[in-house]
């Protein structure tokens, strides 16, 4: 059984066009997926249908083999603690009013109590928010700080350490690093990559940017108007029998 399964996904906002035609995809324990396509093609709003943020009109959306569209919150609550997010823009996912501190024992303290933590312990409230700072290669001392008071690239460290802090099974990722300069991008996958690795997570990882999910991913998948129009194992990337808006996409970064 994959860890996601998506079926048969249809979603059309209020609005207007279709933005979701009939999104087939699975994620496996462990495995970072790649989503790619040109800004506007639905890569958000698929995150958000994942996230029971928005609702679908049709299809399924199976978590551990379980359906969770059209759960109450209260059902919802056991999968939000195991499908987290982290989104473009740091700045909004982090409550100003909040020290660091504060915003990483908040999860915690919501969903603690049903997380069998495997790779983290809960000795103290201080010694936690260490070893989370320490996972996600921030110094000790910014614990009491506010938002504010951080570089973007340490923000979206917070939010990814706010994550990781309930031990969850997935994390969609959507363009995490794409309001950072091209150095600091490269450190946030990296970091990533390594945290993916130690606390064996499965990853979403939706990006504009080829070279990045191919770095991250295992797998690709490409959506084009809101349809998967291609997916594969990325060391096929350059196959010539690859969809021909792959093959523009793979011409864009040459
Ligand atoms: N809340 C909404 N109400 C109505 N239309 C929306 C809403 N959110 C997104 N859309 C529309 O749905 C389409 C897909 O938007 P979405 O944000 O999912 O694309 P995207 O691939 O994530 O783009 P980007 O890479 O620029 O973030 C766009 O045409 C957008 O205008």
């Amino acid at each position: 059984m994959s860890l996601l399964d998506i079926r048969n996904i249809h979603k059309t906002y209020y609005s207007g066009a279709e933005v979701l035609k009939n999104v087939n995809f699975s994620i496996e324990s462990k495995e970072c997926l790649g989503l790619i396509g040109e800004s506007g093609c639905g890569k958000s709003t698929l995150a958000r249908c994942l996230l029971q943020i928005e609702p679908i009109d049709e299809g399924s959306i199976l978590f551990n083999g379980r359906e969770l569209s059209g759960k109450s919150e209260r059902l919802l609550k056991p999968y939000r603690r195991n499908m987290q997010a982290v989104l473009q823009n740091p700045a909004s996912a982090l409550n100003p009013k909040l020290k660091v501190r504060e915003s990483l024992i908040d999860p915690f303290q919501q969903y603690g109590s049903q997380v069998d933590m495997k790779h983290l312990t809960y000795k103290s409230e201080r010694d936690f928010i260490e070893q989370l700072l320490e996972m996600v290669e921030l110094p000790k001392s910014l614990a009491e700080r506010y938002p504010h008071e951080l570089s973007g690239g340490q923000k979206q460290r917070v939010t990814i350490a706010r994550a990781i802090s309930i031990e969850p099974s997935l994390i969609i990722l959507d363009e995490p690093a794409s309001s950072l300069d091209v150095l600091s991008q490269a450190s946030l996958l990296t970091l990533l990559g390594k945290l993916r690795e130690r606390l064996g997570m499965s990853y979403l990882f939706i990006s504009h940017d080829l070279p990045a999910v191919q770095k991250m991913c295992q797998r690709i998948m490409v959506m084009k108007e809101g349809e998967i129009v291609d997916a594969f194992e990325t060391e096929l990337l350059l196959c010539a029998d690859r969809h021909p808006y792959t093959k523009e996409l793979i011409s864009l970064f040459d």
